[in-house]
C-alpha cells in the first residue's frame, strides 16, 4: 500500500515517542530498536516523523543517491534560530546560503589543496609528541590542543597562543553546542509552538542568546584580527578568513556569516579530531596487540633506535598504521548518532512511504557495528582494513567506513581530518607505549568504551593512562627535532 510506513515501536497518541526516546546515548537505543524492528524504523516526536537508518546501504541510497531530497537539516529553534542566528553551516537548511558556505569550505579543504597543509600537520604533531614527553599525564588536553591548533592556523593564519585562551573559549562553545543540537535536548525543538510564548515564560531563549553573543564575540574578534593584518599589508595571509574577506568583494557575506564560517571550521575540526585521538588511546590500552603490530611495522621501516620520526613521506609504506587509523574511525565513530538530515518531498523506499519533512538519522554507530558488514564488530581489528593484496596508494582513509557522514552534507573536512588523525596516531605509536593507569595497589585501572560523553559527538571520559617514550632515543629525537623547528 502507498501508505505503508516503516515499522516502529508503539507510540502514545499526541506525543508519539517523545518520552520513550532517551535524550542521551540515543545511538545505543537505536541499535537496540534495530534488532527488534529491523534496520529501517520510524519514530514520531510529537507529530514529527523520524526515520532511523541502521544499515549503510539504506543511507547510501537515500542520503547519497537521492541526496536531492535528503540534504536539508531539521529546523532547530534553540541552537539554529537563537544561538546561531540561522548562520551556522552545520545546521543550515539546503539552499543558496548553505551552498555558498560549503563552496568556501571546499575551496580550502578539497583533496587537491589539503596536501599543502602537510607541513603544518607534521609541525603540530611533533609539538603533540613534545608536549606529551614533557607532561605525559595531560595527553587528553594535548590532543585537544593538537586538533585545535591545526584548524586554528588554517582558519586565522596564525598559531594558537600558548596561553590557550582561544582554545578554552572554543571548548566552552563546543561543550554546549554538541548537547544543544542533540535531538530532544530542548523541548522547543520538539514543540516549536513554545517559541510563540513571550520571553518571560521562555528563559531558554535568553540562555540561547547569551551563547550567541559569547560565540559571536570570539569568532568576530578572530576574523577582524585577520582583516587588520591584511590591511596593514605586512603579511601575505594564506588562511580561510583571508579568503572570505577577499570573497566579500564579489559576494554578500556579512560579518556574522564570515565569523561563523571560519568559527565552524575551528569548532567542527577540533572536537571530532580530538575525540578520535582520545578513542585511539583507549583502543591501544584495550587492544595492545594492535599497538605492538603497528610498532613492529614502524621499527622495520625506520629502525628501532628512534632516530627517524615518521611523516607523510612514509604513508604508503605503513599499511598497518593506515588500516589502524581507519579502524579507530570505525570502532568508535566521533559522531555515533549521526547528524540528522531532513527530507524536502514525499518519497517511497522499499515499499515504505517517507513523508516530506522527515528527520532522517543515519545511525553511524549501528552501521559500524553491523556484523554483516564488519564481522566481530565490537572487536578492534585493523586487519579488516588491510589492503587485500592491493597497494595502499589506491586506498583512502575516508572510504570503507561512514565516520564522515553521507551525501551532500558529508563532512567537508574529511580529507584534512583523516590525514590529521593518521599523522597523529602514527607518530604517537612510533613514540610511546600506551598503557593503562595504575590504581593505589598498582593494578591496571579497568576502562570501558561505554564510559563516554553523549551529544552530537562522543568521546571517552578522561581516564588515567601511562604514556612512556619507547626508548631514550625516541625521547631525545623528539626533543631535538622540536628544538630545531620551534
Ligand atoms: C576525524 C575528524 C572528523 C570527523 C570524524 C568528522 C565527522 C563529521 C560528520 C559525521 C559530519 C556530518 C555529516 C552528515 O551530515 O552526513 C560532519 C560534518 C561537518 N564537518 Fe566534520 N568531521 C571531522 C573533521 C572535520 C574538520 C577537520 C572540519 C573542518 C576543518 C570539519 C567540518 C565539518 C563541517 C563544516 C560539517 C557540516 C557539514 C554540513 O552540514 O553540510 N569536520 N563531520
Amino acid at each position: 500500500s502507498k501508505n505503508r510506513y516503516p515499522p516502529g515501536p508503539p507510540s502514545v497518541p499526541g506525543v508519539g515517542h517523545v518520552f520513550q526516546v532517551p535524550t542521551t546515548y540515543t545511538w545505543r537505543y537505536f541499535e537496540k530498536l534495530s534488532l527488534i524492528y529491523g534496520p529501517l524504523f520510524r519514530l514520531s516526536l510529537a507529530g514529527n516523523d523520524v526515520l532511523v537508518l541502521n544499515k549503510s546501504v539504506d543511507a547510501e541510497e537515500l542520503l547519497g543517491r537521492r541526496s536531492h531530497n535528503y540534504s536539508s537539516r531539521p529546523p532547530l529553534v534553540y541552537a539554529g534560530k537563537y544561538q546561531s542566528n540561522n548562520k551556522r553551516l552545520v545546521l543550515l537548511p539546503y539552499g543558496p546560503v548553505l551552498k555558498r558556505q560549503r563552496a568556501a569550505f571546499h575551496q580550502m579543504l578539497q583533496p587537491r589543496v589539503v596536501g599543502a597543509y602537510e607541513n603544518m600537520q607534521e609541525f603540530e604533531s611533533l609539538r603533540l609528541l613534545h608536549d606529551i614527553v614533557d607532561k605525559p599525564t595531560k595527553a587528553f588536553r594535548h590532543s585537544q590542543r593538537f586538533a585545535a591548533a591545526l584548524v586554528f592556523t588554517l582558519s586565522y593564519g596564525r598559531r594558537l597562543q600558548d596561553n590557550d585562551n582561544d582554545l578554552d573559549s572554543v571548548i566552552t562553545v563546543l561543550n554546549g553546542f554538541v548537547c544543544d543540537t542533540y535531538p530532544g535536548a530542548h523541548l522547543v525543538d520538539t514543540f516549536p509552538c513554545l517559541d510563540l510564548l513571550p520571553d518571560f515564560l521562555s528563559p531558554w531563549r535568553a540562555q540561547a542568546r547569551v551563547k550567541h553573543e559569547f560565540e559571536m564575540k570570539l569568532y568576530t574578534r578572530l576574523v577582524l584580527e585577520v582583516k587588520e593584518r591584511m590591511d596593514s599589508g605586512k603579511q601575505n595571509l594564506e588562511c580561510f578568513a583571508a579568503r572570505l574577506w577577499e570573497r566579500q568583494n564579489t559576494e554578500t557575506l556579512d560579518l556574522e556569516e564570515m565569523s561563523y564560517i571560519a568559527g565552524t571550521a575551528f569548532e567542527a575540526g577540533t572536537d571530532s579530531t580530538a575525540g578520535t585521538i582520545q578513542w585511539f588511546f583507549m583502543a591501544m590500552i584495550l587492544y595492545p596487540d594492535a599497538m605492538h603490530r603497528a610498532q613492529v611495522e614502524l621499527d622495520s621501516l625506520l629502525g628501532p633506535d628512534g632516530q627517524t620520526v615518521p611523516g607523510f613521506a612514509h604513508i604508503n609504506e605503513l599499511p598497518y598504521c593506515f588500516a589502524l587509523t581507519k579502524e579507530v574511525l570505525r570502532w568508535a565513530p566521533a559522531a555515533p548518532g549521526g547528524f540528522p538530515h531532513y527530507s524536502d518531498a514525499d518519497d517511497e523506499y522499499k515499499g515504505f512511504k517517507i513523508n516530506a519533512k522527515t528527520m532522517v538519522i543515519p545511525c553511524i554507530w549501528s552501521m559500524h557495528h553491523d556484523p554483516d558488514e564488519f564481522p566481530d564488530p565490537y572487536v578492534f581489528r585493523p586487519e579488516r582494513f588491510l589492503p587485500n593484496g592491493g597497494a595502499i596508494e589506491n586506498d583512502s582513509l575516508t572510504e570503507g567506513h561512514y565516520g564522515f557522514g553521507f551525501g551532500r552534507r558529508k563532512c567537508p573536512g574529511q580529507y584534512l581530518g583523516s590525514k590529521t588523525i593518521w599523522i597523529g596516531l602514527t607518530r604517537l605509536l612510533w613514540a610511546f607505549d600506551i598503557q593503562p593507569g595504575l590504581d593505589k595497589q598498582r593494578k591496571p585501572i579497568i576502562i570501558s568504551p561505554d564510559n563516554c560523553t553523549s551529544g552530537m559527538t562522543s568521546k571517552p571520559i578522561d581516564f588515567e593512562m601511562r604514556l612512556t617514550p619507547r626508548s631514550d632515543g625516541h625521547a631525545r629525537t623528539i626533543r631535538r627535532e622540536w628544538a630545531m623547528i620551534s
